[in-house]
């Protein structure tokens, strides 16, 4: 879908993206994480084109972004973290507006403005002055503008941000929505906690280079990894801690003769050498829950060892 390869791009004085190279692949949300100033809006302003790299290109279905930038801008979204709306005109006014600077053709315009403002649910303000709407709904009119030509490719740069959390949970099902209906999403957030919710994908950047990119599952309680476990019996029963003591490679947390939660450090084979022990023993389990690392933990961890690590960042 999009390909990025050895981005280089240096502001006065400054190199902001340092040899940065990924793909992306159709109808996923990446969530573009990292600390500020990592060079996260910079890396969307150089794949949307309005930047052109020292070094690298990016090429979005083959077409290269700089060379052929009318071409790629048919086919890509791009939202930037501060953005304007025209205030005195309504929100029908807003998106046909933008329809036809789109290029998209007049007997197609009505049709694309409705569908926009349905997949955003702005039906309902369709007449409302772009000036009078909320916080949330300037956003998601923002994001129908930006997806108005039916891209295949849309970044959106912080669009969580100043929103409060009935409007931020909106915008997640705006993206859910966008993903179902084909289109290749990159996110950038600040806000960790919520992209378990919508994204597919992670890509950490820090410094101008990628420390970390695959699929959300690389990061978040992976099925080697070390991982807490909380075991419930249906019916009490005096064996469950000598039983558990038992097992080589946990630590028992806590234990009651019908409550366990203790931590392993052996990966899937601790994990199914453990329950096995369980149910031979004629346990009664009714719950046997492995808790995921939470992404904002992962991120921390992963920030952390990227201290200590040789320059070129990890992928997978
Ligand atoms: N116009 C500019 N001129 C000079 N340096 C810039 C300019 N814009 C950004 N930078 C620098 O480039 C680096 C990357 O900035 P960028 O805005 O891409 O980071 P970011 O990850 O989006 O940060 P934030 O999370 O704070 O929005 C930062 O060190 C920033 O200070």
């Amino acid at each position: 879908m999009i390909r990025v390869e050895h981005l280089i791009f240096d502001y006065p004085g400054h190199r902001a993206l340092d040899d940065v190279s990924f793909e992306i692949a159709p109808r996923t949300i990446t969530a573009l994480v990292g600390p500020n100033g990592a060079g996260k809006s910079t890396l969307m302003r150089v794949c949307s084109g309005l930047e052109r790299p020292f070094a690298g290109r990016v090429r979005l279905q083959d077409i290269d972004v700089h060379e052929s930038p009318r071409e790629a801008h048919q086919r890509m979204g791009y939202l930037p973290d501060f953005f304007g709306l025209y205030d005195d005109m309504t929100v029908r006014q807003c998106l046909e507006y933008r329809a036809a600077a789109q290029g998209v053709s007049k007997q197609n315009q009505c049709d694309a403005v409705d569908r926009a403002a349905d997949r955003m649910q702005l039906t309902d303000r369709l007449n409302q002055r772009a000036g009078e709407l909320s916080r949330g709904l300037r956003q998601r009119l923002a994001i129908a503008q930006a997806t108005i030509h039916n891209p295949s490719f849309v970044m959106l740069d912080e669009p969580a941000s100043g929103l409060d959390p009935e409007a931020r949970i909106g915008l997640a099902g705006a993206l859910k929505t966008l993903c179902a209906e084909g289109m290749t999403i990159i996110v950038s957030s600040h806000i960790l906690a919520e992209l378990d919710d919508y994204s597919t994908h992670i890509l950490m950047i820090r410094d101008g280079r990628i420390v970390q990119h695959g699929p959300l599952s690389t990061l978040e309680g992976r099925i080697d990894d070390p991982a807490t476990i909380s075991i419930e019996l249906a019916a009490p029963d005096a064996r469950l801690a000598e039983i558990l003591a038992a097992v080589p490679g946990i630590v028992v947390q806590q234990v009651d003769d019908r409550h366990a939660t203790l931590s392993t450090g052996g990966g899937a084979a601790t994990r199914q050498a453990l329950l096995k022990g369980l149910v031979e023993a004629g346990l009664p389990v009714i719950d046997f829950t492995a808790e995921k690392l939470r992404l904002q933990d992962a991120y921390l961890a992963r920030m952390r060892a990227a201290d200590g690590e040789p320059r070129g960042g990890k992928s997978g």
